[in-house]
């Protein structure tokens, strides 16, 4: 059998009264590349931060590499990648200064890790700004940045949460076939986002999370064979019970339209 990176069983997360997560159970394979989607306000987001040790206080059981994250050892985050949905860059920083930084703590020596993220960055279409103040960035350029800082290490587990965030359609391309490749050499990929049409090219298995709970898990053909819509984004709005947005949009412009006497 292939071999399980990450196993969640029974997760459960409360904030204060509110229950976000709701009895989450999965297992991802090496090698796997999870499109993790579902509503604002799922858990999605929550579920990638208990992961990775950021959020505490839930219950149920979280291994990653067959580790039990709650008991203390953090080595196993030495393995993992991670792109945040929002992240806070060093504005006064150049690419150079930050990428090196971030290579130097997981333990990379100084001067490979300047080639390898120069080069990263050059590949990437972003060569010309490594010396450059990280203020001067465009959107993309930042997102490329926080890609390749994620992926310095060259680490086991990845965790993407709307990683293609103001990407140019040619970088998307890029991107896909980065993740692609990587999961062809036996990395494993969790990636959230909003944007189906990518989730569903992308994934090798589509995880949808709704009131807390996995409403569905399988291939893409999976999900098509058990729901009569058509597209990914189609399924996910029969699965999550939505077929408003007509309505919802014709009564949002006539508030918009609405003006004082
Ligand atoms: N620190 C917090 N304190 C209180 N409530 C929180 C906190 N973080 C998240 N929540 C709540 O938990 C729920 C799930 O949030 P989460 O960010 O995991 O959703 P998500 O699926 O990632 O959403 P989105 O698609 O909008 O990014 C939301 O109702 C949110 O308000």
């Amino acid at each position: 059998m292939e071999e399980v990176v990450l196993s969640i069983k029974n997760m459960k997360k409360d904030y204060g009264t509110k229950t976000v997560l709701d009895g989450v159970s999965l297992q991802v394979r090496r090698g796997e590349i999870i499109g993790y989607i579902g509503p604002n306000g799922a858990g999605k987001s929550t579920t990638v931060k208990i992961m990775l040790g950021i959020e505490h206080d839930y219950s149920g059981e979280v291994k990653l590499f067959d580790h039990d994250i709650s008991n203390g050892d953090v080595e196993y985050k030495r393995k993992i990648g991670y792109v945040p949905e929002i992240a806070e860059l060093y504005d006064n920083l150049t690419a150079h200064e930050y990428l090196t930084f971030i290579g130097e703590l997981y333990g990379l020596d100084f001067n490979f890790v300047d080639y390898k993220a120069k080069t990263l960055m050059e590949l990437f279409g972003v060569g010309e700004v490594y010396h450059s103040r990280i203020a001067s960035y465009s959107k993309g350029m930042r997102q490329k940045l926080l890609i390749i800082s994620s992926l310095l290490h060259d680490p086991e587990l990845l965790f993407f949460d709307e990683p293609i965030n103001g990407l140019d359609a040619n970088s998307v391309m890029i991107f896909k076939e980065i993740m692609s490749q990587l999961a062809d050499r036996g990395k494993t990929i969790f990636y959230s986002s909003h944007i189906m049409d990518v989730v569903e090219k992308i994934s090798s298995r589509i995880i949808l999370l709704n009131d807390g709970k996995i409403a569905a898990d399988g291939t893409f053909e999976d999900l098509s064979r058990e729901n009569t819509e058509g597209s990914l984004e189609q399924i996910f709005n029969q699965l999550t019970g939505f077929s408003e947005h007509k309505e919802l949009g014709s009564r949002f412009v006539s508030v918009v339209r609405e003006m004082e006497e």
